[in-house]
């Protein structure tokens, strides 16, 4: 496998639940449609993204409705679906978590967001997401063929340490499903990008909901995918939107060849673990 087809769906919300698992299913299936082999949704796909709103939509992961109806897709048309993330309950606990789904619908990984959104710019945007849901304690990675795929969820991506380790596992891409606002957005979204592929040398794929001015919380849009070298492929605009793209496996190796920081890090110096 030298090329990819991915898509990354930028998906508004709906009304309900039910809605939004539909509105979702139908854009996976355009996805295959188009040749997708790898596809992704966005963070919170099938929740309002609201602290008050989060255990109301939770639901088992993979036992819940969502789980179920992104499984059936997967296997029924053999892609790999890395489904967004959404509310998990387990016991009193909830969890903002992106599952992935592999081509026989069964469940490969799932992750749980590590580092909670908590960020308070009076007047723009302030959120408490510790106030309701409990920190993943773990990474989590899948792989098509030989390429290795890291996972993060939006707030994660600011902290440069954990797509290293991602990196150190051997991962030469990252997914995050994320949902920045439209004041972090403009001044952060595509240089957090683009700073976590060019320091690792791997294609980062960030998927947002698209920007819907009428809810509580509205998310930037932007949907994008980097590449290696640190370059924007592709960009969505704030609707929604499937952005399809073919990312060029080669590059990893190339870049890694032609610039090789990666080998030159210095373990007598200074050094990273990652832990689980
Ligand atoms: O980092 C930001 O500015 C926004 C983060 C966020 O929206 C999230 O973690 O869901």
């Amino acid at each position: 496998m030298s090329t990819l087809r991915v898509a990354l769906v930028q998906l508004y919300g709906r009304p309900t639940k039910q809605e939004c698992i539909a509105n979702a299913i139908s854009q996976i299936r355009q996805a295959k449609d188009r040749g997708a082999r790898l596809i992704i949704l966005p963070e919170c796909f099938n929740s309002p993204y609201s602290t008050a709103e989060f255990g109301r939509h939770a639901e088992e992961i993979p036992r819940g409705e969502t789980s179920q109806a992104l499984a059936k897709v997967a296997a029924e048309l053999g892609v790999y679906l890395v489904g967004g993330t959404y509310p998990e309950r387990e016991g009193t606990r909830l969890y903002n978590t992106c599952p992935v789904f592999g081509p026989k619908g069964e469940l490969l990984c799932k992750y749980r967001k590590l580092h909670l959104f908590d960020m308070d710019i009076p007047g723009r945007c302030t959120f408490q997401e510790s106030a309701a849901l409990t920190a993943g304690d773990r990474l989590a990675t899948f792989s098509i063929g030989s390429l290795k795929i890291g996972l993060g969820i939006c707030w994660d991506k600011r902290f440069p340490e954990l797509a290293a380790c991602y990196r150190q596992l051997g991962c030469d891409m990252m997914i995050f499903p994320s949902a920045f606002d439209p004041y972090t957005g403009p001044l952060h979204w595509d240089l957090l990008g683009r700073a976590r592929a060019l320091d690792n040398q791997m294609f980062v794929a960030l998927v947002s909901p698209a920007r819907d001015p009428t809810t509580e919380y509205v998310a930037y849009g932007y949907s994008l995918m980097c590449d290696p070298w640190g370059r924007v492929l592709c960009r969505a605009k704030e609707e929604q939107e499937l952005l399809i793209t073919d990312i060029d496996l080669k590059m990893c190796g190339e870049i890694k060849q032609q610039i090789p920081i990666l080998r030159q890090k210095r373990g007598d110096i200074y050094e990273l673990k990652a832990m689980k």
